[in-house]
């Protein structure tokens, strides 16, 4: 009889579709921003791109050398053509060109809204030259309050403030706050255009939905003058990123972690003598968030394998049994204890490179959680038990693994190598539980206390977030980085195996 299922019930169920992401915006036949950016970088990250133009740029990466917008009738037109036929689950607004199409544009959104806005309020190319008559600067008022993100860079936000443009980032913050209290949107202010090492973005959500009003995102500043498209880029990924269902905080979180590699990898492109574009794909095209169930499904594929071998370990029948020798139990405890403290640590750099707050505070609670269970372990278990405290080799080969993914500093290798403690562990946890009940819990059973404990629901729900954040992790990595998680997730997987063993192979045997 097999205790393997052929998926394990912790497993997270196939997500969303592909988001539709429209984008309303301006053609740049250079194709490093505007319509052309939207595009790809809806496809980089896991959307279907649609496209209706406001205008037509004559631009390079040096300028625009002309500006045309044809007849405002004809935008509505496209817009009714989708609208009558595809449901969009994002919208990104940029550039508009003139307040007749910011009208026509607000009409379509009040009749048809779909579930997520973000407007870019796109004035001023990089290069300087003017993307919306001066005019109808005051007619983007109506459209922000259509929208739930607005994502001014500094001068767009004083533009939009009637303001003179922010000198530095605590002044653009304030203004940001102003703007968000102001159109009752949230706003995320841009700091690209200041100077520093740090390029510093804020999320203002007045809204209550987010954990604070205001989050700050810090990247390091890429020294490059490639930056043509950096505002239309992100404001695309983030309705992508929104449209999958991420929170704002962490939709802005993961598109501005692209956007960052994005410029930082922009010299493998050479695209005019300009302010060059940004490379959108450098990760690739991101598999849709329904594939999360497909990675997790593979790592199960390897975890099953050494799951069938714990089951035939002696220690884990005479566990299961009550027949397991004193000294055994003992010693497995002792190095449990042991194993959690590093464990602890390896949670901690986890958190400390996690892509979004939700994970970070999730390791950190794993890590915090772990020296509580070793403290238990020495309160109720190992006091007044003779048992050596000198880490084993099993589970030194283990913890060793462990530090060095923690030392390489890649936060999905790193997770992929930390999850099998906690998927092996619930899963043997369940069964020999369930078998625990099953037997009609006899309380003659020497270790019923320590089976009750294994199966703790709180454990086994912690355990499919860190599956389901190990699979997300996974579908964002690029194709050796995948190979290098599963790398790590069979090592720990095996050294499992190694590790319920251990009591038994123990020498010399006998003597805890
Ligand atoms: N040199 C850079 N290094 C890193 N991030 C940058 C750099 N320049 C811009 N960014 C980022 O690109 C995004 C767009 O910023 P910004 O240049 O302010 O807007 P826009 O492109 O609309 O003018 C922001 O997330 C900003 O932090
Ligand atoms: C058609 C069009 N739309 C927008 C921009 C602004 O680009 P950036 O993202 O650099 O602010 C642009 N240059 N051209």
């Amino acid at each position: 009889m097999t205790r393997v299922p052929a998926a394990s019930s912790l497993q997270p169920v196939p997500g969303k579709p592909r988001p539709r992401v429209l984008s309303i915006a301006g053609s740049d036949p250079s194709g490093g921003a505007g319509i052309q950016a939207d595009l790809k970088s809806i496809a980089a990250n896991g959307g279907y791109g649609l496209a209706v133009i406001t205008a037509l740029t004559a631009q390079n990466t040096r300028g625009v050398t002309g500006v045309h917008v044809p007849p405002v009738e004809f935008l509505t037109r496209q817009l009714e053509a989708i609208s009558a036929d595809v449901t969009v689950d994002a919208v990104k607004i940029g550039m508009l060109g003139n307040a007749e199409v910011i009208g026509a544009v607000a009409d379509w959104l009040g009749a048809h809204r779909p579930a997520v806005v973000v407007l870019d309020p796109v004035m001023v190319a990089s290069s300087g030259d003017r993307l919306l008559d001066a005019d109808a600067e005051a007619a983007l008022g109506r459209l922000m309050a259509l929208a739930d993100v607005v994502t001014p860079n500094v001068p767009e936000l004083a533009a939009l403030l009637g303001e003179a443009v922010a000198a530095d980032w605590e002044s653009a913050l304030e203004q940001g706050k102003r703007l968000a209290a102001e159109h009752g949107v949230s706003v995320l202010v841009k700091g690209g255009h200041l100077d520093g090492d740090i390029s510093w973005d804020a999320l203002v959500d007045l809204s209550g939905a987010s954990a604070s009003d205001v989050t700050v995102f810090e990247a390091p500043r890429v020294d490059t003058v490639n930056t043509h498209g950096t505002g239309c880029s992100l404001s695309s990924a983030l309705a992508t990123l929104l449209g999958a269902g991420l929170v704002p905080t962490e939709a802005v979180g993961a598109a501005k972690a692209w956007l960052l590699e994005a410029i930082a990898t922009s010299s493998e492109l050479a695209v005019g003598a300009g302010h060059g574009p940004v490379n959108h794909f450098h990760h690739g095209v991101l598999p849709s968030a329904r594939d999360v169930a497909g990675y997790a499904a593979d790592l199960w594929t390897t975890a099953a394998g050494d799951l069938e071998r714990i089951y035939e370990l002696p220690f884990i029948a005479a566990l299961g049994d009550g027949s397991l020798e004193e000294a055994d139990f003992a010693y497995y405890l002792a190095q449990d204890a042991l194993y959690l403290n590093t464990y602890s640590r390896v949670l901690a750099a986890a958190s400390s490179l996690a892509p979004t707050e939700a994970e970070q505070a999730f390791w950190a609670k794993g890590a915090r959680e772990c020296l509580d269970v070793e403290a238990e372990l020495h309160r109720s278990w190992l006091v007044g038990r003779e048992v050596s405290m000198v880490q084993g080799p099993e589970t030194k080969q283990y913890v060793d693994h462990l530090l060095a993914r923690a030392g390489e500093g890649d936060y999905a290798v790193l997770v992929a190598a930390i999850l099998p403690c906690y998927w092996l562990y619930a899963e043997v946890g369940a069964v020999l539980f369930r078998e625990f009940e099953q037997a009609g819990a006899p309380d003659s059973h020497q270790y019923a206390m320590w089976l009750r404990s294994y199966s703790d629901p709180a454990f086994a729900e912690a355990t499919r977030q860190a599956i389901a954040y190990t699979a997300e992790a996974a579908r964002r990595s690029t194709p050796a980085q995948w190979t290098a998680m599963q790398e790590a997730f069979a090592h720990s997987s095996r050294f499992e195996v190694d590790f319920f063993d251990a009591p038994s192979r123990r020498v010399p045997r006998g003597r805890a």
